[in-house]
């Protein structure tokens, strides 16, 4: 299949999805209970399904269905099957080997078998190492022995798990030979295909309701002595043979290779809900006017204010920055998976390294920016009709699931501390991290020079890595590792949100110079590169005397350069909101539509409350009257 556009497939899904006779006739869900909500997002998840099998998508496509633009409409409150298909069946196709993929792919793609990733316990998410759940393998029965030791090791929060999945990849802590051999990932059957009641000795069921995303249907789950196949141990990367003699993987850490895959995808996908936040706040900040009227006898429209405009157009410009890199991360991860399944682990480290850093970086920037644009939109914003109270629920969920932000953060900065250190092997052509073996790039500080920017902003991460790097070192020499590591988390943290920023901005400013279909696309593609450089500085004025080379004198320089900026922009921010090609049903906003017909919006969906059905509640003879109030 020919691979297509951003904007082409959403074209194309313009067609399929929205006018697909299962998904076309939408319900308000607000008032739905937690039962008959999740009936309706499941049943829309699986017409989902059946499309991207009738269609026949590739994992590009994919991932346009799967994004947050399209779940919105398609699944509101959450998607049953969003784990299934972002980590269940990526997971058989790159850690089961050729037999294992043959057994069972054909029932996933039938439908018969639904997944789900079980890997997090109550007492340990983030140190996988820690998991308790255990596969003890048995060589006369050929079987592994899947156990919860107690209720703390119960798995809890798999998407799909709650009442949704009949399988699920689990995570466990494999014994061979007597021997601990580490985490590592088992198929296992968890409900009957036909009846959908649990198997012999498995307890389940759903965790309860969240901050959002209540029908992402998480779930826990415990093993009584479950007996698994030892061909149910995925294979492609470590073995077990029947005679338990165990086979190591290529790379220590293969079994982790589906958290990459997902960290990645969150960093594409949470733009997608940052879009959509910045068209609502920006098509609401033209329509509603409030204060002193002016000279034309109307009230000013509030993006006129610059304190408003502050709140709203770095936020565009993020949208397209953050689009361009991790977009280049996703080809970046598909070139190194193949290498990897080919044998070459090579590029493996900065891969993982890089998907933590920007999966982090792009979760943490975009749920702020959500809830800025969000009070941009003053009381309007706190309703759920807005659509922003889910957005942020959506985004800020990405800074803990997939890798807690501060924990993927210092996995980036142990790699990046290696490099500075010459301890790690050295980075290969074209990796993100030989600025820290060159000398700082001392491009002198000017405004309205983005050259200069980026120039400081490699500074800034460079002042920061090597300044931890050197502290650890001291630290190593008088104290325990961990205690050296432990006093230097903080400062480990911001170096590798330094690093990040700085790939962020590279990546972009080639995207500028390789932009040659028009010099008008160049030059709107420069103004909010300018913007998007001139907020980071004001944002983290600190880091950039420090670091970057900047003086006092260029910090104020720089605040009003970026307030011109934001005038200069601000004329544009309709049609850069617009060029995100975001049908009306997709940001399903009363705030965001494109005719900017909110009041009437803002009613009809009021008339939608159940407690305006009748002119006077029955609740009011129940409760008030029978109180005396
Ligand atoms: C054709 C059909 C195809 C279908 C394809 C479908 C495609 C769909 C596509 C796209 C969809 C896009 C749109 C959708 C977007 C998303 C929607 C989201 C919906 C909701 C989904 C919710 C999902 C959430 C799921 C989860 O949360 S799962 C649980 C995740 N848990 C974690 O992330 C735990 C975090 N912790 C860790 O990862 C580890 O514990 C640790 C912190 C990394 C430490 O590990 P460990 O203790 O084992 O490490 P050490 O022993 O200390 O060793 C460190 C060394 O190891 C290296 N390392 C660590 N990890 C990795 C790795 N992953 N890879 C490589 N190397 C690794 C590390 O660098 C150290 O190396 P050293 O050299 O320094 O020693
Ligand atoms: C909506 C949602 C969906 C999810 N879906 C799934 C799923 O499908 N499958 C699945 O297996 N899991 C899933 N999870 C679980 C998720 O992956 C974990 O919650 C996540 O990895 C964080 O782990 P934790 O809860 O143990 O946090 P904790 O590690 O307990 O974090 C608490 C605090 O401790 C800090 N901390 C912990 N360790 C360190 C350290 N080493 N250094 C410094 N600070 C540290 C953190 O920074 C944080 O501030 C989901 C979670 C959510 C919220």
């Amino acid at each position: 299949m020919v691979s297509r556009n951003r904007s082409q497939v959403k074209d194309h899904l313009g067609s399929k999805v929205l006018n697909h006779p299962e998904l076309r006739n939408t319900k308000a869900t607000e008032y739905m209970s937690h039962e008959e909500k999740y009936r309706y997002n499941l049943s829309r998840a699986t017409a989902m399904l059946k499309l991207i099998d009738e269609e026949g998508m590739d994992v590009n496509e994919i991932s346009k269905v799967m994004s947050h633009t399209v779940s919105g409409f398609t699944t509101p409150d959450g998607n049953p099957l969003a784990v299934h298909q972002v980590m269940f069946v990526p997971t058989l196709m790159n850690q089961a080997d050729d037999d294992q993929v043959s057994r069972w792919l054909g029932d996933v793609f039938n439908g018969t078998i639904v997944g789900t990733y079980a890997q997090t316990e109550l007492s340990h998410g983030t140190f996988v190492r820690g998991l308790r759940t255990t596969a003890t393998y048995d060589p006369a029965s050929r079987t592994f022995d899947l156990h919860t030791p107690d209720v703390s090791a119960a798995k809890w929060w798999p998407g799909g798990l709650g009442t949704t999945a009949n399988h699920a990849v689990v995570m466990a802590q494999l014994y061979t030979d007597g021997q601990p051999r580490g985490i590592h990932p088992f198929m296992v059957a968890i409900r009957d295909r036909e009846t959908h009641r649990p198997l012999p000795g498995i307890t389940v069921g759903e965790i309860g309701p969240k901050l959002g995303q209540n029908t992402l249907n998480n779930g826990y789950l415990l093993f009584d002595h479950v007996k698994v196949p030892r061909e149910n141990m995925l294979m492609r990367n470590a073995r077990v043979n029947e005679d338990g003699s165990y086979t190591k993987p290529s790379h220590q850490k293969a079994s982790y290779g589906t958290m990459v895959f997902t960290r990645v995808a969150i960093a594409l996908d949470t733009v997608d809900a940052l879009q959509i936040a910045a068209t609502i706040a920006a098509r609401y900040s033209i329509v509603r006017r409030q204060g002193e009227p002016r000279d034309d006898g109307q009230e000013p429209q509030i993006i006129d204010y610059q304190t408003q405009q502050l709140k709203v157009l770095p936020h565009i410009a993020a949208c397209y920055v953050l689009r361009a890199s991790t977009a280049r991360l996703w080809e970046h991860h598909t070139h190194v998976t193949s290498e990897v399944r080919g044998g070459d682990t090579a590029l493996l480290p900065e891969l993982h390294a890089t998907a933590c850093c920007l999966k982090a970086l792009v979760t943490q920037d975009c749920s702020e920016a959500i809830e800025a644009l969000r009070l941009s939109c003053g009381g309007h914003g706190y309703m759920t009709a807005s659509r922003l109270p889910a957005l942020y629920a959506y985004a800020t969920a990405g800074a803990t699931y997939e890798g807690e932000n501060t924990v993927l953060l210092l996995q980036t900065a142990r790699y990046l501390v290696k490099q500075a250190g010459g301890s790690h092997a050295p980075p290969a052509a074209g990796s993100a991290v030989t600025y820290l073996s060159r000398p700082a790039d001392d491009t002198p500080f000017a405004v309205g020079s983005p050259a200069a920017y980026v120039a400081a902003v490699g500074r800034v991460a460079r002042g920061r890595v090597t300044e931890v790097a050197a502290a650890l070192q001291a630290d190593r020499q008088t104290m325990p590792e961990a205690d050296a590591w432990n006093q230097s988390l903080v400062q480990l943290v911001a170096a590798a949100l330094a690093h990040g920023r700085y790939f962020v901005v590279r990546e972009f400013a080639e995207v500028v110079s390789q932009q040659s279909s028009s010099r008008a696309i160049q030059q709107m593609l420069q103004l909010l590169f300018s913007v998007y450089l001139a907020h980071a500085v004001s944002r983290a004025e600190g880091d950039f005397i420090t670091y970057g080379g900047l003086t006092p004198s260029d910090i104020r320089l720089n605040r009003r350069h970026l307030l011109r900026l934001l005038a200069e922009l601000r004329p544009h921010m309709i049609p850069l909101t617009d060029a995100f090609d975001l049908p009306d049903r997709l940001i399903n906003s009363t705030l965001g539509a494109w005719d900017g017909d909110v009041y009437r919006r803002m009613f009809e969906q009021a008339s939608h409350s159940p407690l305006n059905t009748d002119e006077v509640p029955a609740s009011f003879h129940q409760a008030m009257l029978r109180s005396k109030l």
